[in-house]
């Protein structure tokens, strides 16, 4: 018996999906799984449901039919506090706090990776000689890098991140696939929420396409 007779499971797995508002379907059923090592690039029109299905996946909203998997195991509470690091579309920061104050807040709140280090965060984000200066100051774009150095230092394996390119300048849509890049390298996995592909990063990825309720939606691997 070979550890190729019991691969381990997907990072995550979703099956038979759906969510719904006032009883109208937003999204599903969908089936699809992500292995560490890989990321799901979620694409989808405005209005598809790719934020409600992060949001799900979070376990910010419940979904009304089907089951999430992590490591194998339903997605309880704690099992997705610990592995999943969301990104949403709102920065999530203390505005009369400083950069480095929101980052230590934050790695109070839901743990930091370990040997990494809030400085060495901001610089790799592009905000060295930004530690003081207070979240409400920062542009869009310098909101967006702190959450991303906030990501940087989370444990979690799993990375939600709803369209984590906004407000982003050339240099940072190629920070953030470096970053996806990297965390995939060390065995974690994410999934991207897009309107194209124009901003794919460069690793082993495939491909869920959510179209408007009462459409199927695709899965496969991406080019
Ligand atoms: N809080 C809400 N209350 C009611 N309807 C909502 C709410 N949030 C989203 N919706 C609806 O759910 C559907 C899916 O929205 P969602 O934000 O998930 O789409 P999306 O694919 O992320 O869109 P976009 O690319 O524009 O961000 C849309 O029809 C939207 O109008």
């Amino acid at each position: 018996m070979t550890a190729a007779d019991h691969p381990p499971p997907p990072l995550l797995q979703a099956c038979g999906l759906s969510f719904s508002r006032n009883d109208e379907p937003v999204f599903g059923p969908l089936d699809f799984s992500v292995d560490a090592g890989e990321a799901l690039l979620v694409q989808g029109g405005n209005g598809a449901g790719k934020t409600t299905l992060l949001r799900v996946l979070a376990g910010l909203l419940r979904a009304d039919r089907g089951s999430v998997d992590i490591d194998g195991e339903p997605a309880q509470p704690a099992r997705r506090a610990r592995a999943i690091a969301y990104l949403g579309h709102l920065p999530g920061l203390k505005a009369d706090l400083g950069a480095m104050e929101n980052l230590e807040f934050l790695c109070g709140l839901h743990g930091r990776r370990r040997a990494q280090l809030s400085d060495q965060a901001l610089a790799i984000v592009g905000l060295a000689g930004y530690e003081d200066a207070l979240a409400r100051q920062l542009s869009a774009g310098q909101k967006k890098r702190l959450t991303l150095a906030r990501l940087w230092l989370s444990p979690a394996p799993l990375w939600l991140l709803d369209e984590p390119y906004a407000n982003l300048d050339l240099d940072g849509i190629e920070l953030v696939n470096r970053m996806v890049q990297a965390h995939l390298r060390a065995g974690g996995a994410a999934l991207v929420t897009t309107h194209g592909a124009y901003a794919a990063p460069p690793v082993r990825t495939r491909l869920l396409v959510m179209e408007r309720p009462g459409t199927a939606a695709a899965t496969g691997a991406a080019a």
